[in-house]
C-alpha cells in the first residue's frame, strides 16, 4: 500500500526545500525526496562551492598584485588541496543546515533518501541506494529536478573523462593546461578561478563571442580582461573530435575560421549549457508534458499540465538561477497557502557573472532594447572615472544604463568591482521608477561605488 502525503516535493532544491517547510508549517504533511545531497546543485555542486573557490583566487591576486600598493611579499604560491579544503569546510556547512532543518524532529517532513519515478499522476516510486522501494501517493506533487551537464555529442568524448560542474570541485591536483568546452558562466568563473590559481586555461567556444547574449562591447570587455588574466581563447570553433592518450593528455580536433586545429590539455571540462532532470523521473507515466529538450511545461503559476503537479526551478524552460528557483516557491507558497494570485511572469531578471570584474546584470541589453523597438537612450561610463576605483585600484570595466522616454531606467550593465551590488541598486531604482534626474543628484556618500551612479546617470540628463 503506497503511503499518503498531503504534499510531495521530488528534489531537494532551491525551490523545494523552503516550500517543504512552509507547507509543513502550515499543518500539510510533507514528503521531500531526494536522490543525491540534500540543498541540490547549489550548494553542492554550483553557485556556493565555485564562489568559495574564487574567493581563493581572488585572495591569490591580491597577494600577486600586492606591490602595486607598496606592500612587499613573496611570489604566492597555491596549496590547492587547502582551496579544497576552505571549500568544502563551507559546503558541508551550509548541506548541514538544511538537513538540520528539514529533518528537525518538529520539522513536519518526511525526508526521503532515493530516486524519485512516477508510476501515475499522482503517484510516485522511491528507490533508494540499497535497491528497496517505497510508493508513495499525494494530491500535490512538486517537481523540483534540477538540471545536470549537458554533453554535446562529439566523437570519442564519451569515452574520455572528461570533467563537469560537481567532478571539477573535487580535483585535488591543480590542472596544468585546463581546456574548458563552453565560455557561458560556468566557463569562464572556471577559467579565471584555475588561471589565477596558475594553471594554464583554454576555452573553446562556438560562438564568435564569449558570452554571446551580450551587448558586443560587454562580450569585449569580458574577452579583454580575461586576456589579460592569461586565459587563452579559441572562438567560433566547432569540435568534432575529442580523444585522451595513455598519458592522460586530451586533444580536441577543432574546425575554426582559420581551419582546422588541435587543443591539447591535461583535462578537460565540459560547459556548454545544461540538461533538465527529467529523462528518468517517468514523466509520461503521469501524462506529464515536456518541451523538445525535456524541459517540463507550465503556466505562469508553475502549474504543469496535470492538476495538482507543479514544476519549480530550472527543470522548467526559462532561465536558471537560484534567485528565480527561489522566487518560483514564493509563487507557489502564495497561490496556495495564502490564496493570492502570484504569476512568475514579467518578474526582474538580474544575474551576475562572477568574475573579477563581476558582470552585473538587470533588464534589457543594448541589442534587445533595438530588437523590441524600443525608444531608448544610453550611457556608457569607463571604470576608471570612479573615485573609488582609482583609489582601491579596480580601474577594469565599465558602465552602461538604458533609460525609456521618460527616463525611467529600462535596463544596466556594470561591469565593475562590486558590479553585482551597484546592479542591484539600480534594480532598487527600477522597482521604485526613479528617474535619471533623480540619480544623478541623489546625495551619496563620499567614496564609495554608489557614488558613480551620480556621474553615470549625468551623462542622460537632458540640458
Ligand atoms: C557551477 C554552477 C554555478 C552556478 N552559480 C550560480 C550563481 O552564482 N548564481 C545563481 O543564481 N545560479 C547559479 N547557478 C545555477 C543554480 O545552481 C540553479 O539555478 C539552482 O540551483 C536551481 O535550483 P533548482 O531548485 O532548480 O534545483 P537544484 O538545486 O538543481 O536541485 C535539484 C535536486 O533534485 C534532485 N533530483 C533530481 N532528480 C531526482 C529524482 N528523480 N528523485 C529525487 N531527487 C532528484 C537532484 O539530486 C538535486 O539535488 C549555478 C549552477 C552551476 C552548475
Ligand atoms: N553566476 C551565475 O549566476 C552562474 C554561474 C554559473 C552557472 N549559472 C547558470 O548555469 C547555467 C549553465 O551554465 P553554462 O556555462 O553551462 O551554460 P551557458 O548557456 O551559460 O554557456 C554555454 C556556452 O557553451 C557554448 N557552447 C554550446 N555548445 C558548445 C560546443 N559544442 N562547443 C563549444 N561551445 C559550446 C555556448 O555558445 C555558450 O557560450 C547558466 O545558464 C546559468 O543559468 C549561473
Amino acid at each position: 500500500m503506497p503511503t499518503s502525503y498531503d504534499a510531495l516535493i521530488i528534489g531537494s532544491g532551491q525551490a523545494g526545500n523552503p516550500l517543504a517547510t512552509a507547507l509543513a508549517k502550515a499543518g500539510r504533511k510533507v514528503a521531500l525526496v531526494e536522490k543525491y545531497l540534500l540543498g541540490g546543485s547549489c550548494i553542492n555542486y554550483g553557485c556556493s562551492p565555485v564562489k568559495a573557490m574564487l574567493a581563493s583566487a581572488e585572495r591569490m591576486h591580491q597577494v600577486a598584485t600586492s606591490q602595486e600598493y607598496g606592500v612587499l611579499s613573496e611570489p604566492p604560491a597555491v596549496d590547492f588541496k587547502a582551496v579544497v579544503a576552505r571549500k568544502d569546510t563551507i559546503i558541508q556547512e551550509m548541506r548541514d543546515g538544511v538537513r538540520k532543518n528539514l529533518t528537525k524532529e518538529d520539522s513536519g517532513i518526511t525526508v526521503l533518501m532515493g530516486h524519485a519515478t512516477f508510476t501515475g499522476p499522482k503517484s510516485v516510486r522511491v528507490t533508494a541506494l540499497d535497491g528497496s522501494t517505497q510508493d508513495i501517493k499525494a494530491p500535490l506533487i512538486f517537481i523540483n529536478t534540477g538540471t545536470s551537464s549537458a554533453i554535446p555529442p562529439i566523437e570519442g568524448l564519451a569515452e574520455t573523462h572528461f570533467l563537469t560542474n560537481k567532478s571539477i570541485l573535487e580535483l585535488q591536483e591543480l590542472p596544468e593546461h585546463l581546456l574548458i568546452l563552453g565560455g557561458g558562466y560556468i566557463g569562464l568563473e572556471f577559467a579565471q578561478m584555475f588561471r589565477r590559481f596558475g594553471s594554464r586555461v583554454t576555452i573553446i567556444e562556438h560562438a564568435k563571442n564569449l558570452l554571446e547574449r551580450e551587448d558586443d562591447d560587454v562580450c569585449e570587455a569580458m574577452q579583454q580582461q580575461l586576456g589579460a588574466d592569461g586565459v587563452e581563447f579559441v572562438l567560433g570553433a566547432e569540435v568534432r573530435r575529442v580523444s585522451h592518450n595513455p598519458e592522460g593528455e586530451y586533444t580536441l580536433t577543432a574546425h575554426t575560421a582559420e581551419g582546422e586545429r588541435r587543443l591539447r590539455g591535461s583535462h578537460l571540462l565540459v560547459a556548454v549549457g545544461r540538461q533538465p532532470n527529467t529523462d528518468d523521473l517517468g514523466l509520461e507515466a503521469a501524462g506529464i508534458e515536456t518541451n523538445e529538450k525535456g524541459y517540463i511545461l507550465v503556466n505562469e503559476r508553475l502549474q504543469t499540465n496535470v492538476r495538482g503537479v507543479y514544476a519549480l526551478g530550472d527543470v522548467h524552460p526559462g532561465p536558471q538561477f537560484t534567485h528565480l528557483a527561489y522566487d518560483d516557491y514564493r509563487v507557489v507558497r502564495d497561490n496556495i497557502l495564502h490564496r493570492k494570485r502570484r504569476s512568475a511572469k514579467d518578474r526582474p531578471l538580474p544575474y551576475v557573472v562572477f568574475t573579477q570584474p563581476q558582470l552585473g546584470r538587470i533588464g534589457l541589453s543594448e541589442n534587445q532594447a533595438r530588437e523590441q523597438g524600443l525608444d531608448y537612450r544610453v550611457a556608457t561610463m569607463p571604470v576608471q572615472y570612479v573615485g573609488r576605483a582609482r583609489e582601491t585600484g579596480n580601474k577594469e570595466g565599465f558602465m552602461k544604463v538604458l533609460v525609456d522616454e521618460r527616463n525611467h531606467i529600462i535596463g544596466a550593465t556594470i561591469f565593475s568591482e562590486q558590479g553585482g551590488e551597484i546592479m542591484a541598486m539600480i534594480q532598487l531604482a527600477m522597482a521604485g521608477k526613479l528617474t535619471c534626474d533623480q540619480l544623478q543628484n541623489m546625495v551619496f556618500a563620499h567614496p564609495t561605488w554608489a557614488e558613480s551612479l551620480n556621474n553615470l546617470f549625468a551623462k542622460l540628463v537632458k540640458a
